[in-house]
């Protein structure tokens, strides 16, 4: 075995190749060599550097001369006496058994083996060859497919490091020769009928001719394209599930779509993506079936990825009530007042095919218990029934109703008509509040704020994390913040707000990373809120023209 080759001459190394390889010096890295010119330099360079390197070479069987290649990547292993792992498999047959592409097989298995190796020897990366042309073809491929965002090959992923990827093959090639270096040369490379090979020799040379830098264009391109996708990746990571998605940018909603299908396990083709977020943009419904025939709904203005199940009720049913589902003219009694069960069901945001699957216990017409998630109540039924009460899942249906009483005493006394309870652990109401801006002269004075200061003297702590804020209008930043500050546990908001509103009318605060992130449902009884609301300000538009109030 011959001594590890380290040291090179500068003028053969240059350090357009021995830079991005710096950081490995002393480092054990485990190194995919298939025998062809770019793994072989690398491998070489990577002595030059200084580090560790683990040779792995894994032979496809997909071709006679294969056992050739890892024969060869063996002897110069030895020669630089360098550690060296190989391994045989056929991967014609794991495609077939897994019912995948071959190209995919070739990868995954290689990099569940490089990973191995990697395990094995300490090694902190695995480090591949690919170099720009490479990734010219990628994203040339990409192009041609229509892909959605044109990534290229990926610098890293996860202990995958490709540190030549902006390299020139010639490079490489000049690399090589100057060392006396031979390499192996994969007889499929040269095959015009795999895309790959047709790109290389017969396209890019074209381009090439008329614009020299097509090459460092294309992975330009692509850098820029994945830096531009991070950022909309993190805009979409932001989307709670209460922020409004219709109006959503289309590239964001994308990535949405992307996030909740890859995290369902679910394989997607790229125009159902585009489909998928077209309805979520434009609030329509969409019925879908995916590649492995799961059925996938936009609706109510979310993405489902699996059928709604409405739950059942879990108590014994009163005597006198029946079980049914809806019909025409069902109404609630709520705390509040009295609702038509359709108000209810599009305030919850019930989609119009799963609304007669939803199971009620109704009394006449009179609902007692709709089982929408969480379930409603109607006056009174959770304690003919014994349920214990709670502020998180049971009553801001009731609570709603005075807040919306609180709103018109605000409009009632000239100010913008927003109203609020808090309500506490059991389900009672510890806050009251509406806005007295304009009768203190202070534009800090909002409903929220009132109702949280009181909830905070009634329960003696000014933290409310089990409470629940039921409020008119959804909240600006500042009572939001107070909200986050006092940790409120769950917030319930009638209409939307887009002038000022901090959960989605003009931002979205909860998007970024508090320490506290409260449970939030918009849009309950929004339409009386909204309605108050428009009437109040059409009434001071009237009026004397006293200064216009800010919600
Ligand atoms: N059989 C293999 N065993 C180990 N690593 C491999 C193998 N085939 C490819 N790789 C790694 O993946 C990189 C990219 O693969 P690709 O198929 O483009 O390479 P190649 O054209 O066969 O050879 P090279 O990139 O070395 O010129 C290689 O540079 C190498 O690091």
């Amino acid at each position: 075995m011959s001594a590890p080759v380290s040291g090179l001459p500068p003028d053969l190394f240059p350090p357009r190749l021995r830079r991005p390889l710096a950081s490995y010096a002393g480092q054990v890295v485990a190194v995919g060599v298939s025998g062809g010119a770019d793994s072989v330099a690398l491998l070489r360079a990577l002595l030059g550097v200084g580090a560790r390197p683990v040779v792995a070479h894994l032979d496809h069987a997909l071709r006679p001369g294969s056992a050739g290649d890892a024969a060869w990547v063996l002897e110069l292993a030895e020669r630089l006496g360098v550690p060296f792992e190989t391994v045989r498999v056929d991967v014609a047959a794991v495609a077939v058994r897994r019912g995948g592409n071959l190209e995919d097989a070739a990868r995954r298995v290689r990099y569940d083996f490089l990973g191995r190796v990697a395990a094995r020897h300490g090694a902190g990366a695995v480090l591949t060859a690919h170099t720009r042309r490479d990734q010219a073809e990628t994203v040339l491929m990409e192009l041609l497919r229509g892909e959605a965002t044109l990534h290229g090959i990926a610098p890293a992923w996860g202990r995958v490091r490709r540190p030549w990827l902006d390299v020139p093959r010639a490079d490489v090639e000049a690399f090589l020769h100057a060392l006396g270096q031979g390499w192996r040369e994969d007889p499929t490379n040269a095959d015009p009928a795999q895309t790959r090979a047709w790109l290389r020799w017969e396209v890019l040379p074209r381009l090439r001719a008329r614009f020299p830098a097509t090459e460092a264009a294309l992975a330009r391109v692509a850098r820029l394209s994945r830096e531009d996708d991070a950022a909309l990746r993190v805009l979409a990571d932001r989307l709670q599930p209460h922020t409004p998605l219709p109006g959503q940018p289309p590239a964001v909603l994308r990535r949405h779509v992307t996030r909740t299908l890859a995290q369902a396990g679910l394989p997607y083709h790229a125009e159902q993506v585009e489909r998928l977020a077209a309805a979520l943009g434009a609030g329509e419904t969409a019925h879908l079936c995916l590649p492995g025939g799961r059925d996938v709904t936009v609706t109510g203005g979310r993405l489902h990825t699996a059928p709604q199940v409405w739950p059942a009720p879990d108590f014994a049913v009163p005597e006198g009530w029946t079980r049914r589902t809806r019909q025409p003219g069902d109404r609630v009694r709520l705390p509040g007042g009295t609702r038509r069960l359709s108000d209810v069901l599009t305030d919850a945001k019930v989609p119009r095919g799963d609304r007669d699957r939803v199971l009620l216990l109704v009394q006449g017409s009179d609902v007692r218990w709709a089982g929408l998630r969480p379930p409603v109540w109607g006056a009174g039924a959770r304690e003919e029934v014994g349920a214990p009460p709670d502020a998180l899942h049971g009553a801001p249906h009731g609570a709603m109703g005075e807040a919306l009483a609180l709103a018109h005493e605000a409009a009632g006394a000239g100010e913008v008509p927003v109203g609020a309870v808090v309500l506490g652990p059991g389900g009672e109401v510890v806050g009251r509040g509406r806005n007295t801006s304009r009768e203190d002269g202070d534009l800090t004075r909002h409903a929220e704020l009132a109702a949280l200061r009181e909830a905070a003297r009634t329960l003696g702590t000014p933290y409310l994390d089990r409470c629940t804020l039921v409020v008119t209008l959804e909240p600006c930043p500042m009572c939001l913040g107070a909200a986050l500050e006092a940790r409120v546990g769950r917030i319930v908001y009638g209409a939307r707000n887009p002038k000022a509103g901090a959960l989605g009318g003009v931002t979205d605060l909860l998007g970024h990373h508090w320490g506290h992130a409260p449970v939030v449902t918009g849009g309950l009884r929004a339409g009386e809120a909204a309605g108050l609301l428009r009437r109040s300000f059409q009434a001071l538009r009237r009026g004397a023209g006293a200064g216009k109030p800010q919600p």
